[in-house]
């Protein structure tokens, strides 16, 4: 997959700005601080996900003083352009594939498949289980439209539940009928998060060891709430147990949005026992593991991003996280100071300059 061109109108300090890309290319932003570089992978990045890796206010996004913005794109996917377009305007989103507008987010998220690498990933490691899920949770819905349209059922009849958990005269059969269909909801995704995060650390685990000195073993494990095997008698168990202390405390006190993935070194929680620079080469890893089963699913490479990542590795693993950049993935990077062009070897590469919302070529 490539971004052929980026226009961004009242993005941040981006006034009116359009650029075009390179496929396939590693494209290498510089500038001082506080110009704009992570504004532009926020664009990308917000492209893909619909939503900012820094910030929960959409507002925040527009240009100080501006009613309104807007992001556009060209990309390229298996061969083929699409165009999308993305206006925010009173804190809403309207969604654009050519000229027409696209209701659903489902239909809109991961038509630009990109993935970030920043220096906030190690807190990944510390946050509560929800960022974890919902990391997990993009993921997968970048990649299935029926992932996305079963956990959007579960979510709905979960707000339902707990809804109902709240009345005083509470409907029994209403309760054991949205239960169930919970249940079936929750088999599908248990199995779906389940075996995403066991491919994804199958591939990590062969990339670790580029940027480790040591010979540790990474693993993650996907933790829900009942055992697995017989999940679909075990699932009805654990509600069957719960509905009375659901009933006491007014909501469903289990289920997946209880779930957790524990990220492991050598066994234990890599947040109890991980080095920094342990810490470092397992983030490097994932998200090089995960370009890579992106690949294995779709035939086509996400587009990495990666923001001020270089101030935070040392030589080493900066020059073996160059080395291993597929090379038909187009690649975003964004760094203080130019970054030495012999890295790249044969690699095509391109180098810019942003100063003040706006990017030149060097
Ligand atoms: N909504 C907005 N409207 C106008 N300018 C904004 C808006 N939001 C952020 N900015 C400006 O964008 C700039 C920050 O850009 P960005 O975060 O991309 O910096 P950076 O180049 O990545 O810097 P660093 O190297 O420090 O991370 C700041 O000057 C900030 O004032």
């Amino acid at each position: 997959m490539n971004l052929k061109r980026l226009e961004l109108v009242h993005f941040r300090n981006y006034h009116k700005s359009s650029y075009r890309f390179e496929p396939a290319c590693i494209h290498c932003f510089y500038g001082n601080n506080a110009q704009g570089k992570t504004n532009l992978i926020e664009a990308i990045y917000f492209l893909s996900h619909l939503r900012s890796f820094r910030t929960s206010h959409i507002d925040s996004l527009t240009m100080h003083q501006k009613e309104w913005m807007s992001l556009s794109a060209l990309i390229e996917s298996h061969g083929h352009d699409e165009q999308l377009k993305i206006v925010v305007s009173q804190k809403k989103k309207h969604l654009f594939v050519y000229q027409d507008p696209v209701r659903r987010y489902s239909d809109f998220i991961g038509k630009l498949n990109a993935i970030l690498f920043c220096p906030d990933d190690m807190l990944l490691f510390q946050q509560s289980p929800r960022s974890r899920r919902r990391f997990i949770d993009m993921e997968l819905m970048k990649l299935s439209h029926t992932y996305t349209a079963t956990l959007s059922h579960f979510q709905s009849l979960l707000k339902q539940r707990n809804r109902l958990l709240k009345q005083d005269d509470l409907d029994d059969l209403l309760l054991h009928t949205l239960t169930e269909q919970m249940i079936q909801d929750e088999m599908v995704i248990i199995s779906q998060r389940a075996k995403f995060v066991k491919e994804w650390m199958d591939q990590s685990r062969l990339l670790y060891p580029f940027f480790s000195e040591q010979k540790e073993k990474i693993d993650a494990t996907y933790q829900t709430f009942v055992e697995w095997d017989h999940l679909q008698e075990n699932l009805k168990m654990a509600y069957e147990k719960s509905f009375e202390k659901d009933k006491q405390y007014r909501q469903t006190t289990y289920g997946i949005h209880k779930d957790d993935i524990v990220f492991l070194l050598n066994g234990r929680p890599i947040h109890e026992v991980g080095s920094q620079g342990q810490k470092r080469s397992f983030l490097l890893a994932m998200k090089l593991g995960l370009a890579q089963i992106i690949y294995e699913k779709t035939k086509q490479y996400p587009i990495l991003l990666l923001d001020d990542v270089f101030s935070e590795l040392d030589p080493r693993r900066q020059k073996q996280l160059i080395q291993h950049l597929p090379r038909s993935m187009q690649v975003f990077i964004t760094s203080t100071e130019p970054i030495d062009k012999q890295w790249f070897q044969d690699r095509s590469v391109r180098f810019y300059h942003i100063e003040d919302g706006s990017l030149r070529e060097v």
